[in-house]
């Protein structure tokens, strides 16, 4: 298995690891272990998701950014045992810097919000959908990169900004026909987890490990987290109380053994988002505490209701950081929450469920201009550009066009609509010769539009 890249300064050519050959000296073809290739027919389908996010971000009047996906690896240096950071791809660059292919895109935002300073008037809203990357030993097989939509909201204190969240992520299932019999998204709160361990003379500096610890409870056995929470020198009597309140599913009850005090955000946030009309979507879970360090309140996760038992993998996930910039040095912090949403997951779920609507395997291309010689092919390039610049996807066949079988047998391929032909006696006429490869719908025009492979010949001018 290959062993993750723990001190990669560089290596004198002896020692560097031969590439992989292919057989007989052809370059391996697979991608990078854990890497994707995206062919059109992939591409299509990542486009359109994408295309749902950006809907949604602009909807909610967000603003995109980005930032390079190659950071100095000191943004992650977090010790609070996060798999995140123990995974990171990464290396010590040809000027002995040490930097990572970034895993996760919130601390490259901090970076850039530090980086704005008092220019940058609050609050903020932006959004981005950068590739994230992780180092998986190959033997785990899972995947080393994603693209992960990512939506923040800085400046806002209070709940308000949580609920706007979620809404867009309840405005996105209802954009793809994700039904709230189909996923959810369950909230809680750390500063319920705060209420908890402060109870329970947990330490303030033990409260971030303890939340990376018990968030691996849907993972690891109950006596693992028992045990792993002891080493940060918390008994296994206030663990289990920890564990079991943590099962608590409803805020009164919540309410009962902490106080309503601890629960009135949560109470303001459920009434929030009752006024976005997504509350079918919402419920509350305090076993969810998000395997992230440096959350600070507001948690939520959003998974699938899957038919069969088996646990469903996080769809989103996201909460409330307030205090990540004294983290990078700043003098003061900046409220701030928001979500991440990587495309796997969904992509599955929306396959699955048949929620992807069949256009989105196709390219498509309406229009075929084909020159019957060389001698036409400006007049070729002419009219396609004419069917271009009025708003129809058109191509121009490119190949010299030696059998015109060819060029029907091309079309065929790319789905085209119609095919137009240059030819010496109608373009004289100033005409064109057009065949339809497929009906068309009713009502588009003359009866030989929907007479299938039949040639006729129509005025240049007509042809819009
Ligand atoms: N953080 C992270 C990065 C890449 C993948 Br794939 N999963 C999680």
């Amino acid at each position: 298995t290959d062993a993750p890249p723990q001190n990669t300064k560089a290596k004198p050519e002896s020692q560097k690891k031969p590439s992989k050959k292919g057989r007989g000296g052809m370059i391996v073809l697979e991608p990078v272990a854990g890497t994707r290739d995206f062919i059109p027919s992939d591409m299509r389908y990542r486009a359109w998701l994408f295309s749902k996010f950006h809907a949604v971000a602009k909807k909610y009047g967000f603003e995109e950014y980005d930032a390079p996906i190659l950071e100095s690896e000191e943004l992650y240096k977090r010790k609070a045992g996060e798999e995140i950071t123990q995974q990171m791809y990464n290396f010590t660059d040809k000027s002995e810097q040490q930097v990572a292919l970034r895993p996760e895109m919130t601390p490259s935002l901090a970076r850039l919000i530090l980086s704005q300073g008092k220019s940058l008037l609050m609050p903020v809203k932006w959004y981005s959908i950068p590739q994230c990357w992780r180092y998986e030993t190959t033997t785990r097989g899972r995947k080393r990169e994603h693209y992960q939509w990512n939506m923040d909201i800085w400046g806002v204190p209070n709940v308000s900004a949580e609920a706007e969240l979620l809404a867009a992520i309840c405005e996105f299932f209802k954009l793809v026909g994700l039904t709230s019999q189909e996923v959810g998204i369950k909230i809680s709160s750390r500063k319920v987890l705060e209420t908890v361990m402060k109870g329970l003379n947990i330490s303030s500096e033990q409260f971030a490990p303890a939340c990376v610890i018990v968030d691996k409870l849907d993972k690891l056995q109950k006596e693992d987290v028992v045990q792993q929470l002891s080493i940060l020198g918390i008994s296994e009597e206030s663990s289990l109380e920890l564990i079991s309140i943590m099962q608590i599913k409803d805020i009164d009850e919540l309410s009962q053994k902490i106080g309503e005090e601890s629960v009135a955000e949560l109470r303001q946030l459920f009434d929030l988002v009752k006024g976005y009309g997504v509350a079918e979507y919402l419920r509350f879970d305090a076993s969810i505490v998000r395997g992230l360090s440096y959350y600070t309140g507001v948690v939520f996760e959003a998974f699938s209701i899957s038919r069969n038992s088996e646990l469903s993998r996080a769809i989103c996930g996201g909460g409330r950081y307030d205090r990540i910039l004294t983290t990078y040095g700043a003098k003061q912090d900046t409220p701030a929450c928001g979500f991440g949403f990587g495309d796997v997951v969904i992509l599955e779920i929306l396959r699955d469920l048949n929620k992807i609507p069949k256009e989105v395997s196709r390219h498509v291309v309406n229009d075929l201009v084909v020159p019957f010689n060389e001698d036409l092919r400006p007049q070729a390039c002419k009219v396609v550009t004419m069917l271009r610049d009025a708003g129809i996807p058109a191509e121009v066949y490119l190949p010299k066009t030696k059998k015109i079988a060819n060029t029907f047998s091309y079309a065929e391929r790319i789905d085209a609509d119609r095919v137009i032909m240059i030819a010496p006696d109608e373009w004289n006429a100033g005409e064109v010769k057009v065949k339809y490869m497929k009906l068309q719908p009713k009502g588009v025009g003359e009866e030989e539009k929907n007479t299938v492979g039949v040639q006729f010949a129509v005025k240049v001018d007509d042809l819009l």
